[in-house]
């Protein structure tokens, strides 16, 4: 069992993300990207496939073309942990 973020941690972090929203109905963040092309975004999701299996936390997400979409949520704690919050670190950094 992962612990779910309280809000005082939620709210410290939320500056840290600019990118990520909160996914609306949901205990959730959720970042869209844009790539010049289709292997542009496949090659970023395959970084991000191997990123997720080293630190086994993994997203939600969907390809269309040259468009990502990721949500990030912790199933085994029933929302946002900090497990979240270091694949968006870790996701972000990889876009540099
Ligand atoms: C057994 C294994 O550690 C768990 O199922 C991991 C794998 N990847 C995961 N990914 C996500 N996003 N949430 C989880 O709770 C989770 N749990």
């Amino acid at each position: 069992m992962v612990e779910p973020l309280s809000q005082p941690r939620r709210d410290a972090l939320a500056g840290l993300l600019p990118h990520w929203a909160p996914t609306p109905g949901r205990d959730a963040i959720r970042r869209e990207l844009r790539f010049r092309d289709f292997s542009e975004a496949f090659g970023f999701m395959t970084r991000v496939a191997l990123l997720a299996e080293t630190q086994d936390h993994h997203p939600e997400w969907s390809n269309v073309w040259n468009r990502v979409e990721i949500t990030l949520t912790t199933h085994d704690a029933g929302g946002l942990s900090e497990r979240d919050i270091r694949m968006a670190q870790a996701i972000d950094a990889l876009l540099g």
